[in-house]
């Protein structure tokens, strides 16, 4: 987990990229689930698997016996392996931890709800959060009661393991859902599967699955990661890019993409079944781009970054989870905006950037250890050459990010330490 810190230095022609076809890894939500549900059920073949740092090291947890686990900064596998290890009985005790921001980001609402269902889990360090000392239990109660506005992902985390819990499980879920395709991916999974499960506004029921009815997953390639390729496009004159492998019945709610990038003027048509072109279309801009995003979370550094470039104003509402996320999103992205000459004003879940007629040149980008944060500004050297510090931190998702940006011609100088690599 200790990787050589670099910064990338960004320039290009002014307004262009080349036309390119860019092969985008497999989806990380979509692979941690089929993970998991692999551990819970080995006849499964994953194909397409993410190469992210929190697909790879979650692969590489589940198939290592230790006593005690590192998810470095993976929310999802942080989450899903929470309730695997207190779910299996013949799990040893473990301890599960993670990086230091992991173990500042919220998990009690889950540990309360498996506690209730018989785990044995323990704080080592502060209540509420990892690290976690977890002993493996036959959870043989049936029903929770889960909070739903916090995390999506504790309601998944619990979803996935139900189909292997005695009883199935029946899941009541309190206040407005967050996050809430990344429930329906999980519901969708597990009926491919071959699970009984419905799922109807407040209530999850599902019934326990010894034989599974599918047994080959093709994981969609990542439509967040598609995302800096949207605002790549819409920040050029004229601009192609392909992408794939993408489905049009996509389980991945950042899919809607295709529709919220439209107003910014990138057009998305399937050319093939698997492959997107993302095309220019000459079009008005609106003077303010409205968005309400409680639903596609990961795609807010994205957007309010291409209306920066845009020099048009963005507002945009549902953002309470990003505070608890990589880092605390919105105040870095006030920091990183302000740098660059922009205006924006937070609450504690809108944002609202004011509209920007020029950008400060050679800034350097700070990333707080969040992969959007270096990947959302990035596209802005198409209107200002500019320095993204840490650029390491992609990996997290997408370790290819800079070599895939340097094939539309856009130059990215590394730079490690004292030595200049590239
Ligand atoms: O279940 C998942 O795969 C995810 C759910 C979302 O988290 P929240 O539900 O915490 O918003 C999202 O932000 C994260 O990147 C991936
Ligand atoms: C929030 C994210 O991931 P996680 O919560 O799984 O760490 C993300 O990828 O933007």
């Amino acid at each position: 987990m200790n990787k050589q810190s670099f910064s990338v230095h960004l320039t290009a022609v002014k307004n262009t990229i080349k036309e390119s076809e860019i092969k985008i890894t497999g989806s990380k939500s979509e692979s941690n689930r089929l993970l998991i549900l692999q551990a819970l059920y080995p006849d499964i073949l994953i194909e397409n698997l993410s190469t992210a740092d929190d697909t790879i090291d979650l692969q590489k947890i589940l198939s290592t016996k230790s006593n005690t686990y590192n998810v470095g900064h993976a929310g999802t596998a942080m989450r899903f392996l929470t309730a695997f290890f207190a779910s299996n009985p013949n799990s040893a005790e473990v301890v599960l931890t993670g990086s230091k921001r992991m173990q500042e980001r919220p998990i009690k609402i889950l540990v309360d709800a498996l506690k209730t269902l018989g785990a044995d889990i323990t704080y080592l360090d502060k209540d509420g959060f990892p690290p976690l000392k977890i002993k493996g239990k036959n959870l043989l109660k049936n029903n929770v009661n889960l909070v739903a506005n916090i995390s999506s992902q504790y309601i998944s985390a619990l979803m996935l393991i139900a189909p292997n819990l005695p009883q199935g499980l029946e899941i009541t879920l309190e206040k407005e859902v967050t996050s809430l395709p990344y429930v329906q991916m999980t519901y969708a999974l597990l009926s491919a599967l071959g699970a009984e499960v419905s799922f109807n506004q407040y209530q999850i029921s599902i019934r326990p699955l010894t034989k599974i009815k599918k047994h080959h997953f093709f994981v969609e390639s990542d439509w967040s990661a598609a995302s800096y390729f949207y605002s790549l496009v819409a920040l050029t004159s004229t601009a192609k890019v392909r992408l794939n492998t993408f489905k049009q019945d996509s389980l991945q709610g950042d899919a809607l993409l295709q529709q919220l990038y439209e107003p910014l003027g990138v057009k998305t048509k399937f050319i093939t079944k698997n492959y997107i072109e993302l095309s220019k279309t000459p079009r008005k801009l609106p003077l303010y781009f409205e968005a309400n995003l409680l639903e596609t979370p990961d795609i807010a550094q994205t957007i309010v970054v291409t209306c920066l470039g845009l020099g048009i104003g963005c507002k945009l509402t549902g953002l309470h989870t990003l505070k608890i996320k990589e880092t605390d999103r919105l105040v870095a992205l006030k920091n990183e905006i302000e740098k660059l000459g922009g205006e924006l004003s937070l609450t504690s879940s809108s944002l609202n950037l004011a509209p920007c007629s020029k950008l400060n040149k050679n800034i350097q980008i700070n990333t707080y250890n969040d992969h959007r944060m270096a990947m959302s500004f990035a596209p802005l050297v198409l209107k200002t050459p500019l320095t993204i510090k840490n650029a390491e931190v992609v990996s997290k998702s997408y370790p290819k990010f800079w070599d895939d940006l340097e094939k539309l011609s856009i130059s990215v100088k590394k730079h490690y330490k004292n030595l200049l690599l590239k």
